[in-house]
């Protein structure tokens, strides 16, 4: 039985014991609605589901779509409810009784915790940052500084999507560049700063992890000119869990342009604080896969701005689209295009038809080392990787550690990447010498950082390797291997298994990934994208049928009004006056 509070009674009861709100969301409705005199269930109801959604990442929640919504975790008891059998209020009276409450005012309306924006309802913090962003992105698209400027023809080397997208990035002052892993989103960068070089000397590359940043600066960084590097919190001058950058159109970030690679990862609060913080002068391009899994934190701008006709648009704005995945083989392009389209039978047929790809079922509740793919996969890897590692030979452990990875969906249970890295660790233990020891470093070890440092960057890998008579961790490094003293990597994690979103932005020969169970929340279309395409040789699916399926079916749904917001929205427009 789930925990719910005796405050709790009737249609929120319900919702909670259903699995539909956690505690949280509940309380915080609750409070809200004590300090506001708002009693109304129904009306709470809305306020706990828009805080659920928020904590799931979703901007707003549409009040008309609410019973869309699934029921979250608890896959075990079996506690959670069917929830198209719950006391859903009806749309069109419900979206009225909210939209009267004192806990919720209309955009550009008096100050309220909530705001309705037609049937979205906000967290009125959220909306905000929703209506700067969108105000932000349509003035730059009305910034035609750019337009006119001769653009020098772009290599004959490239393909015409890449051509097409370097000539929209030299004639736009916001362009986004959309493209799947391999299409060339690092390879066109270089040719554009090289471009424009003459005239836009000084450039920032930037993206949300310190990883993403590094090798996009590793990769372009020398086309020419003075390039800034970092983390867009680095640029932006943020500090930790601030929101707020020293940064403004009065005293704008001082480049000629900025590039962003890895977009999708970036939250809406970020990215208006980046779009706040340009000149009129300063270019901006955006890069990344909007089918990958999106930020940890609220929104998923990325697809926004691409699925939107008028917040990234002519004449001051283009979207570029790159097709051609240079780097995997063809059959795991296939895959990621079948299970982006949402084509979950042509992704079974042609895991069925391809030496290349695979689907494993297996029993979670024995051991994965109990699966020989696995004991090969594990093996095979462990061994290539600590054979260099015991010769001194960081750079190529680290090279032999990206021959294959498991991806877990979930962290823990039995699905998750703390269980599978520990069986892992210990089969692996008793099969080759002094390996796998839990309470000190050893020859071959995998790591993963997990802190940004001026050395190193979080998402960085190493492997602790023999030099000399010394145990030295090798971090592997875009500008080229380094060496520490493993004791300054304590807090750097076991790296056997690691979760899909931990791999966004690395590549392997062959992954293996391990899917989340039918009913799992992380079952999604983003998650098995994303892991499918790290490959760039082979695919291991340990999952069921079923399980791929439901993944294939199941895109992530975040609701956010940034690609509906009507262009020259008077009302928005009057709240971001009010608002700044
Ligand atoms: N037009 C092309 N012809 C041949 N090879 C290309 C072309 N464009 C890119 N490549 C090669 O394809 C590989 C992938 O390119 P690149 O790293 O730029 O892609 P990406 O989109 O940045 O990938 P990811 O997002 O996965 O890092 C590189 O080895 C690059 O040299």
């Amino acid at each position: 039985m789930r925990e719910r509070p005796i405050s709790a009674t009737g249609l929120l009861a319900e919702f909670i014991d259903a699995g539909m709100l956690q505690l949280i969301d509940f309380h915080l409705a609750r409070r809200v609605g004590q300090l506001a005199d708002e009693a109304d269930p129904r009306v709470l109801l809305a306020l706990a589901l828009a805080v659920r959604e928020l904590r799931l990442g979703s901007v707003c929640l549409d009040l008309t779509r609410a019973h869309e919504l699934a029921p979250e975790g608890d896959l075990d008891d079996g506690t959670a409810a069917d929830p198209t059998t719950l006391d859903w209020p009806e749309p069109t009276s419900w979206v009225d009784d909210v939209a009267a409450s004192r806990t919720v005012a209309p955009p550009g309306g008096p100050a309220a915790p909530f705001r309705l924006d037609g049937t979205l309802l906000y967290l009125d913090r959220y909306h905000r940052l929703e209506t700067r962003l969108a105000a932000a992105l349509r003035a730059r698209s009305r910034l035609t500084d750019f337009v006119a400027e001769a653009a020098p023809e772009p290599p004959a080397h490239l393909d015409e999507h890449q051509r097409a997208a370097i000539a929209a990035a030299l004639t736009h002052g916001t362009t986004v560049i959309t493209g799947g892993p391999g299409t060339g989103k690092t390879t066109i960068v270089a040719e554009l700063l090289r471009a424009l070089a003459p005239h836009a000397p000084r450039v920032a590359l930037a993206a949300p992890t310190g990883k993403a940043a590094t090798r996009l600066l590793s990769t372009v960084g020398g086309s020419g000119g003075a390039v800034w590097g970092g983390t867009l919190h680095k640029l932006l001058k943020m500090r930790p869990r601030s929101a707020v950058s020293p940064y403004s159109p009065v005293d704008p970030l001082p480049y000629d342009v900025v590039v962003v690679d890895e977009t999708s990862m970036v939250s809406l609060e970020l990215m208006t604080v980046l779009v706040e913080a340009l000149g009129p002068g300063t270019r901006l391009v955006l890069l990344g896969d909007p089918h990958q899994l999106r930020s940890v934190e609220a929104g998923a701008v990325l697809a926004d701005i691409e699925s939107a006709d008028d917040l990234v648009s002519a004449p001051g704005g283009a979207v570029a689209r790159l097709v051609t995945n240079y780097r995997s083989n063809t059959q795991i392009n296939a895959l990621a295009e079948a299970i982006e389209s949402g084509d979950a039978r042509r992704a079974a047929a042609l895991i069925e038809a391809s030496e290349a790809l695979e689907l494993i079922d297996f029993d979670p509740t024995t051991d994965p080392t109990s699966l020989p793919q696995v004991r090969r996969d594990a093996l095979a890897t462990a061994e290539a990787v600590r054979g260099p590692a015991l010769v001194g030979d960081g750079e190529g452990a680290n090279r032999a550690l990206g021959g294959h990875r498991f991806l877990c969906g979930h962290r823990e249970g039995p699905f998750g990447v703390t269980h599978w890295a520990r069986s892992l660790r210990a089969w692996l233990g008793a099969q080759l010498p002094d390996y796998g020891f839990d309470t000190r470093h050893y020859v071959g070890e995998p790591l993963l950082i997990q802190r940004n440092s001026d050395l190193f960057s979080n998402g960085d890998t190493a492997v602790v390797t023999l030099l000399g008579d010394q145990l030295q961790a090798v971090v592997d490094r875009p500008e080229g291997a380094l060496s520490l003293p493993p004791s300054l990597l304590d807090d750097a994690v076991d790296l056997h298994a690691m979760t899909v979103h931990k791999s966004q932005g690395s590549q392997f020969d062959t992954v293996s990934v391990v899917l989340p169970p039918v009913g799992s929340p992380l079952l999604t279309r983003e998650l098995l994208y994303t892991a499918v395409t790290r490959a760039h040789e082979r695919v291991r699916i340990y999952g069921s049928a079923e399980a791929l399926a439901k993944a294939i079916a199941t895109p992530v749904r975040r609701a956010s009004g940034l690609a509906q917001a009507p262009a020259g929205d008077a009302a928005r427009t009057d709240a971001i006056a009010s608002a700044t």
